[in-house]
């Protein structure tokens, strides 16, 4: 029996195909959306520390992925046998068909959120969480932006999957294109014209939605944005519109309270006391390195600073007011306010990678409602952008930018909060040599403009040049806590100071 082709090509001026294509694509999209957003949210509670949410987001997970989409259906469709109630809805094949794929769809989306999810750094939550953003900012501004854009490709892969699966909701009888093919083909015999025709309709669908989605992906990918450097003429005009950063005045006082005072402060990780006991008093305006050998516990105490690290005992107070204590959680309006007033500058940057330098610098003020304007706001961003020698970058995204000028981006943010107190983590410490140089000279301009500051660092040359104490940690203790002058000039034999000048690699001199 030769093959009809006239047959063939008229079916696709018949109504009731064109009618089922618009069947599927509803069904698909639908499936598609609701399924995105109940995935994501059980992925959340999958990935919950509670265990009241992450056990029945795993069962559900586990469950719907174990059961076929064919027996659900028929299962689904019939339920009003059971539930009455439930026939107004789950009677009509569409509804019927819809939940069943929602519900499967959902278990499979769930999976693919959660690998997105995961592949966010901690240090992105980190990041959000040292500018004082709280739990749903750093989600909706920080996070989901980039685990969506991880995602999307799986998740566009997943459409595809949801529109040629919809060919089974035709066992509840819903007129989508298998249906309506077997309708036809129930007449007249033709099986092989039909079935071919309903094969192209999935395959133009499926070419359509996967055309615009691809749209989608290349419109997301940040790594195919390439603003370039201004030249002197846009910088020129850039900088007019930038409002310069004003100058730091330093008001000490006789009886002004200490900027940061640690008590007794005691951490461990399970079993590994890092911190055991360590007592600070830092002036406003004071310069401290913080060096010691590896592991010696100097990333965790400056991370306790600004409640990254949750202490097991002691207390710290900020400016004379109580701030952390053993039992303070970081998520209370005390501790917000208290990590607002310090900026933190990361080892590895931690700038949002989705976002613009111009972005990274106003996502903090424009959170918290710091300027009057939007206009204010990106103008002190620019400013910011220019004392740290980078506003021809503006428009730039990190990954165009070289590691040290990310560091001085970090140091642009951190400073968008007009922070009393900055922490520094090994700024330096990820950087090819000749990119050290400038990051230092941003710090050092810092320092001379009285602000306070905790800087980690192997640094040593830099160390003893801008800091007005070095404190040398090592075994969780602060060991030696002296000025560069008497590290660098004491007379006398003594074993501390010995010790970290041996460390520091510092020749004494005789004063
Ligand atoms: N999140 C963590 N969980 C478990 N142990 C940790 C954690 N963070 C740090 N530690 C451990 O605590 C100790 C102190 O680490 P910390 O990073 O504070 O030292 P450090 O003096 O800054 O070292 P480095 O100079 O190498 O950065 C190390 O032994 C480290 O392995």
């Amino acid at each position: 029996m030769p093959f009809e082709w006239p047959y063939f090509f008229s079916l696709f001026t018949l109504q009731s195909f064109w009618e089922a294509c618009i069947t599927v694509i509803q069904l698909s999209g639908l499936s598609w959306l609701i399924g995105l957003v109940l995935g994501f949210i059980l992925a959340n509670a999958k990935m919950s520390p509670k265990p009241w949410l992450r056990w029945p987001a795993a069962v559900y997970v586990w469950f719907f992925r174990s059961v076929p989409l064919l027996v659900l259906l028929v299962f689904v469709y019939n339920l009003p046998q059971l539930l009455p109630f439930t026939r107004d809805v789950l009677g009509v094949p569409f509804m019927a068909g819809l939940v069943s794929m929602v519900v499967t769809e959902a278990a499979y989306m769930t999976e693919i959120h959660r690998g997105g999810l995961m592949s966010v750094s901690r240090g992105q939550r980190e990041a959000g969480r040292a500018l004082a953003i709280g739990r749903i900012g750093i989600e909706r501004l920080i996070v989901i932006p980039q685990a969506f854009r991880i995602a999307l490709p799986t998740l566009i892969n997943e459409f595809v999957t949801i529109v040629k699966l919809s060919s089974l909701v035709s066992v509840i009888s819903l007129p989508e294109l298998l249906m309506t093919g077997q309708r036809l083909y129930a007449q007249n015999f033709l099986v092989l014209e039909t079935l071919l025709a309903v094969a192209v309709y999935y395959v133009m669908i499926v070419t359509v939605f996967g055309a615009l989605f691809r749209w989608l992906e290349r419109h997301l990918d940040l790594q195919l944005r390439r603003p370039e450097t201004l030249s002197t003429t846009e910088c020129e005009k850039l900088r007019q519109d930038a409002m310069p950063v004003p100058a730091r005045t330093l008001k000490t006082s006789p009886g002004q309270p200490q900027a940061l005072q640690i008590r007794d402060l005691h951490k461990a990780y399970g079993q590994h006391q890092v911190l055991k006991g360590i007592n600070l008093k830092v002036t406003p305006g004071e310069v401290i390195s913080i060096i010691g050998p590896s592991g010696s516990g100097k990333t965790s105490l400056i991370r306790t600073v600004n409640a990254l690290e949750a202490i097991d005992q002691g207390e710290i107070i900020l400016f004379g007011e109580d701030y952390i204590t053993a039992s303070t959680n970081a998520d209370t309006a005390r501790v917000r306010q208290g990590v607002r007033r310090i900026g933190m500058v990361f080892q590895s940057f931690n700038l949002f990678p989705h976002m613009t330098l111009l972005d990274n610098i106003m996502l903090a003020p424009h959170y918290h409602d710091l300027s009057p304007s939007d206009t204010q706001c990106r103008a002190q961003a620019l400013g910011l952008l220019d004392k740290v020698g980078l506003l021809a970058h503006a428009h730039k995204y990190p990954h165009q930018l070289s590691g040290g000028q990310q560091q001085r981006v970090a140091i642009a943010r951190a400073l968008a909060m007009s922070p009393d107190i900055m922490l520094f983590d090994e700024p330096t410490s990820a950087l090819d040599p000749e990119l050290v140089g400038d990051v230092l000279k941003v710090i050092q301009d810092l320092a001379r403009e009285g602000m306070t500051m905790l800087i980690v660092t192997h640094e040593m040359e830099f160390a003893l040049s801008i800091s007005d104490r070095v404190i040398f940690m090592e075994d969780g203790l602060i060991q030696v806590d002296a000025a560069p002058d008497s590290i660098q000039r004491h007379p006398a034999d003594d074993a501390p100071l010995e010790r970290i000048r041996q460390f520091m690699g510092v020749n004494k001199t005789n004063g």
